[in-house]
């Protein structure tokens, strides 16, 4: 057979690899489809943090309000406006919905679109309650859908980095996590914060970021917790909490909506403490950050780039499609919802 007869099969294979590897890039043919509910204030982040990402693809957006959903999809460069929340959850190209709807929302909607068949990332809190969250956990599983909150810290490269400088034993034994999240009263007008029938007040907002810091740290839910709060127009303004893990570690942790912007935390052992002052989200143009403080009194900072947002939206994707439950994520969500129950009812009675 002459040379060029048994190269071209090899040449016709290999160039429409290379033509399917452009179609695919170009019409986004593999990528999640995503449509997101409600046109919240965050939507506007994370719509754009989907975009900037391979795998996925938003491609609609419902609103209460036909209009508003269509001037949302204009702005942001989304193919489809959807007139209401069902019509979007029916439509068969959407494989993936994002919540981002008061607190008080997220299990209906949850529920509804697991029912729908679609995967889902919802705000946090994930719900009001631990039964309401197990209950999405719960349908998630039944319908073979996969699910992940939107705690987008939990993502950063810098947490991942946190915690091998923990289990390298950097700190030696750890004994005592210190955690605050504030902000100085929701500013909003008509904000679902202050709303206690939308879920408002500071302990599910930013709560769910401090007392969930305190459960990522630790490891494991803590066995015994005493809390102290006052409230203000019917929701948490603020809530102190003294949390016992057992086995001789302990974590104190703060969040209000009556003191200046604050999120930080300190994460202290027998030998060093770090520190990070800007957990949930780095503060604008400062890359991520943190300190170890040694006994010695000699301190050393790691900074970090990236975009947790970006990185927690490409590992749902990749969850989805290689069929995996974000099992371990998925624990750290329903432990913390479970640790702001214990303290809502034990402060309330
Ligand atoms: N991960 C993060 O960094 C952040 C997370 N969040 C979380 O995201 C969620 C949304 O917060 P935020 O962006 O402030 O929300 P917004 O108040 O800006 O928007 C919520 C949206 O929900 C829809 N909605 C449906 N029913 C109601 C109702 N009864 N009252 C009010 N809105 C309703 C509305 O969309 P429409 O009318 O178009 O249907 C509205 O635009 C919360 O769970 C919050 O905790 C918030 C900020 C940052
Ligand atoms: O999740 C969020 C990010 O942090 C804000 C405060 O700075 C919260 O209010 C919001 O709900």
């Amino acid at each position: 057979m002459p040379r060029h007869d048994r190269v071209a099969p090899f040449l016709f294979v290999a160039l429409l690899a290379q033509t399917l590897w452009f179609v695919d890039r170009i019409f986004c043919l593999n990528a999640l489809r995503f449509g997101v509910l409600g046109t919240a204030r965050i939507a506007r982040r994370i719509v754009a943090d989907m975009q900037s990402v391979d795998a996925i693809q938003v491609v609609g957006i419902a609103s209460r309000d036909p209009a508003r959903a269509r001037w949302y999809a204009d702005q942001y460069g989304i193919a489809q406006a959807f007139d209401s929340y069902d019509a979007m959850l029916a439509s068969d190209r959407i494989d993936a919905v994002y919540i981002p709807l008061p607190p008080s929302l997220h299990h209906d909607w949850a529920l509804a679109a697991a029912d729908a068949g679609k995967h889902l990332i919802v705000e946090k809190p994930v719900a009001m309650t631990l039964a309401e969250a197990q209950a999405i956990d719960q349908r998630c599983r039944d319908r073979g859908r996969q699910w992940l909150d939107a705690t987008a810290w939990l993502h950063h490269l810098r947490t991942d980095r946190i915690r091998q400088v923990i289990d390298a034993g950097e700190l030696g034994r750890v004994q005592h996590i210190s955690v605050a999240c504030s902000f100085f009263e929701p500013f909003q007008s008509d904000d679902h914060r202050l709303k206690p029938e939308l879920g408002g007040g500071c302990l599910l907002d930013l709560g769910w970021y401090a007392y969930g810091m305190a459960r990522w740290a630790a490891g494991r839910l803590p066995v015994a917790i005493q809390s102290i709060g006052r409230q203000d127009r019917d929701i948490w303004f603020r809530t102190s909490s003294l949390l016992d893990f057992g086995d001789d570690l302990t974590a104190t942790v703060n969040c209000a909506y009556d003191t200046a912007t604050r999120k930080w935390f300190e994460i202290a052992g027998d030998q060093a403490s770090i520190v990070c002052d800007d957990f949930t989200r780095p503060w604008p143009s400062k890359p991520a950050r943190f300190w170890i403080h040694d006994r010695a009194g000699s301190v050393k900072s790691e900074t970090f780039d990236g975009n947790q947002e970006a990185r927690m939206l490409a590992t749902f994707a990749d969850l989805v499609s290689n069929a995996t439950a974000a099992t371990a994520m998925n624990q750290q969500a329903l432990d913390t919802q479970q640790i702001l129950q214990t303290i809502a009812d034990g402060i309330a009675s």
